[in-house]
């Protein structure tokens, strides 16, 4: 039967992948606490509707940083779609892109973000991490501008990459036919380096990705573009207080699913401190165990402008190419559609806090 929920993707992806591929995908830092939290938060947040509101058409679309979709529904950035499908991040955003959907591409995507964006046809953002070697970030932001990226989004929890005990105990490395296409040979070789005891990616990341970044570095980076600035992995109000300070542009609220600072606060409980703390000075995404319409609709309840969906992106992927990656945005789509129905609230500007009994 064809899957009836994006849930239903992750059994059909997991019989496609070589295990330790799939556990890469999966897994979380440490004892996975924060992992799980991220889901359990959403079971803790209950609706409440009001009736008697004319719900025949419901509009979800939305700008974000002035550019416009179709959904407040977006793909997180996420490394190495070519672990699940041959066509990689190219399918990804195609798929995207038909539904009016935002993607964000990672700067370790396995297809070059140019042949990303000529695919695509819907809007696009680029992922950066900030390497020891600032010429290597620049000259990938330029290609971004030249090719028609939308907005920057710089990762910021991740000075090194968090324990991740799967990867760890499979010794997780690259296969040679899945590359991070957008740099050289000299600057990946260590991606592909199988070392038992040992993830390829972390020992990676310790090498290249600068882990002296501060505040004080995001002068830098608006030196060398114009493209909007929005910070990745913001999760508490003083540090967003700080961004709204500095005229950061957007914000996603994100632990990186799990996979950094075991322990950390659920996204969508962290959500409502940093809304508060901007203000209304820059935008406010989130992510982190987003798997439903419903979960959508609370985290816009809480202050979101939008959110971002991972692991289920690279489920339909695995499971079914671009018609997967499609009928995952569409089953959110459809179950936001519903939910804002059943709510009372057909636009997004009539969804804020009332809708919601928070714990
Ligand atoms: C396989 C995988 C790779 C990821 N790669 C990146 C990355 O390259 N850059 C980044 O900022 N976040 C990365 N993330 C984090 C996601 O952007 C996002 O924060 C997280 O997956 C959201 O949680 P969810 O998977 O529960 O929806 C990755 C996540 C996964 C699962
Ligand atoms: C150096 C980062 C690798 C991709 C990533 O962010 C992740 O696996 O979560």
């Amino acid at each position: 039967m064809r899957p009836v929920c994006v849930g239903d993707y992750e059994a059909l992806a997991r019989e496609k992948m070589e295990a330790s591929h799939w556990e890469y995908f999966q897994g979380g830092s440490g004892e996975e606490q924060t992992l799980r939290a991220n889901r359990a938060a959403f079971e803790r947040v209950f609706f409440r509707p009001r009736v008697l509101v004319d719900v025949a058409r419901c509009d979800m679309s939305t700008q974000l940083l002035g550019t416009p979709v179709s959904l407040p529904v977006g793909i997180a950035p996420m490394a190495y779609h070519c672990l699940a499908h041959p066509e990689g991040e190219v399918a990804t955003a195609r798929a995207a892109g038909a539904v009016g959907a935002l993607t964000v591409v990672s700067t370790f995507s396995s297809r070059k973000l140019e042949d990303v964006a000529q695919g695509a046809q819907g809007p696009l953002w680029l992922q950066v991490y900030c390497f020891r070697r600032r010429e290597v970030t620049e000259a990938l932001i330029r290609r971004a501008e030249a090719a028609g990226y939308k907005a920057l989004v710089l990762t910021v929890d991740t000075p090194r990459l968090g324990r991740r005990e799967r990867d760890v105990r499979n010794g997780f490395s690259l296969p040679a036919h899945v590359r991070a296409e957008n740099f050289g040979e000299e600057l990946v070789a260590a991606l592909h380096a199988r070392q038992p005891g040992a993830s390829a990616v972390a020992t990676h990341a310790r090498e290249t990705i600068d882990p002296s970044l501060t505040w004080e570095s995001l002068a830098w980076l608006r030196s060398i573009t114009r493209l909007p600035l929005v910070l990745k992995g913001v999760m508490t109000g003083e540090d967003a207080a700080r961004a709204a300070s500095l005229g950061i542009e957007g914000l996603i609220v994100s632990n990186h699913g799990g996979r950094q600072l075991d322990g950390v606060l659920p996204a969508l409980d962290a959500l409502p401190e940093v809304v508060r703390a901007v203000a209304g000075r820059c935008e406010v995404l989130m992510d982190g165990g987003v798997r439903r319409g419903t979960d959508v609709l609370k985290a816009l309840a809480l202050g979101a402008r939008a959110v971002l969906v991972g692991r289920p992106v690279l489920w339909g992927l695995a499971a079914a190419g671009p018609e997967g990656v499609g009928h995952v945005l569409s089953l959110l789509r459809d179950e936001l559609e519903l939910a804002m129905a059943l709510a009372g609230r057909p636009s997004l500007d009539q969804i804020d806090s009332s809708l919601v009994h928070a714990p």
